[in-house]
């Protein structure tokens, strides 16, 4: 089924500070998908063997300068795809969607992990849907931005909001979801991204801290400081909220390391990894949850 919709779409919604649950009316975005069931098929236990003999063992090629002419349709800071990139993840892409059965990869890690910027590689490459929790909680507030719910409405608001958006994606099939920093945190929540695949990108705080610092804090409520030096506050937030959340982020049922696939690929410092390296790593370790 055809889940490709515009994130355009504008929802019939009003705030009533009174009632902070969200309107029926208000979900008609995702009522236009239906009910879809998952159908189970057999996973085969010799995917990885078959994949590393088409394609031998995967070996990246991460490009750190200008020589690698970049065919990557990804624009990020970090250095674009190289072609052979592009390519190893369309090809694993190609094998392992069939054995997902339409389930929806669910993207969950601190906030500044890359979410969204490889859940979009993810889903180019499975010719699956992207969709991200916090713009859909936008829209469907009506307008405003995740920095104006936490202070117009307060976070318990947004994360009902979160909730009932997660509880409709869980119905949908072929979408990779990007979802916000905290959904880790209500066990409900977990009910809903268990139906698909969960994935966690676990990010070094001290690389999440620069890239949010060079993003700014103003769309990020939950590390807005006044004043002092911004990487030891953010640093400081940054380790609050990952001790409070660490074990939740452990109940994915996929972990992607990012200190790891930097020493595996023989890199010191993690910002070296492009998205589509990282959606690579995803997808390899997907396929061996797939395999358990
Ligand atoms: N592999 C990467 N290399 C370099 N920069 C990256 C990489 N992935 C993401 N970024 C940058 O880091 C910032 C955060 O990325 P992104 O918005 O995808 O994270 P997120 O997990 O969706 O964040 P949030 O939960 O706060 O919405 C963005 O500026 C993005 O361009
Ligand atoms: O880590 C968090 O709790 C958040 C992360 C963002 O994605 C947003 O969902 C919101 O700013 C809260």
């Amino acid at each position: 089924m055809e889940t490709r919709v515009s994130l355009g779409v504008k929802l019939p919604t009003r705030i009533n500070t009174e009632n902070i649950a969200i309107k029926p009316n208000s979900l008609q975005f995702f009522r236009n998908h239906g009910e879809q069931r998952l159908c189970q098929l057999p996973v085969s236990r010799n995917l990885l063997a078959k994949r590393r003999r088409v394609y031998g063992p995967v070996i990246f090629k991460v490009s750190c300068s200008s020589e690698h002419s970049p065919a990557s349709t990804v624009e990020t800071r970090s250095v674009p795809a190289s072609f052979d990139e592009s390519k190893i993840i369309k090809n694993i892409s190609e094998e392992i969607e069939p054995y997902l059965n339409g389930r929806c990869i669910y993207l969950v890690g601190m906030m500044g992990s890359g979410k969204t910027t490889v859940g979009k590689v993810l889903s180019e490459a499975l010719g699956y849907s992207f969709y991200d929790c916090d713009k859909l909680i936008e829209e469907t507030v009506g307008g405003s931005t995740v920095a104006e719910i936490f202070k117009l409405y307060g976070e318990s608001f947004f994360r009902e909001n979160e909730t009932e958006v997660l509880h409709k994606l869980s119905s949908m099939q072929r979408l990779v979801v990007s979802t916000g920093g905290g959904a880790v945190v209500r066990p409900i929540n977990w009910r809903h991204m268990h139906k698909g695949i969960s994935v966690w990108l676990d990010v070094p705080l001290e690389a999440l801290a620069q890239r949010i610092i060079a993003d700014g804090t103003n769309s990020r409520p939950l590390i807005r400081y006044e004043s002092g030096d911004p990487y030891s506050k953010t640093m400081k937030r940054l380790s609050n909220l990952f001790e409070e959340r660490g074990e939740a982020y452990a109940n994915a049922n996929v972990r992607v390391s990012f200190g790891n696939i930097a020493a595996k690929r023989g890199f010191k410092d993690v910002c070296n990894l492009t998205p589509t390296v990282i959606g690579i790593e995803v997808l390899l370790q997907i396929e061996n949850f797939l395999k358990k």
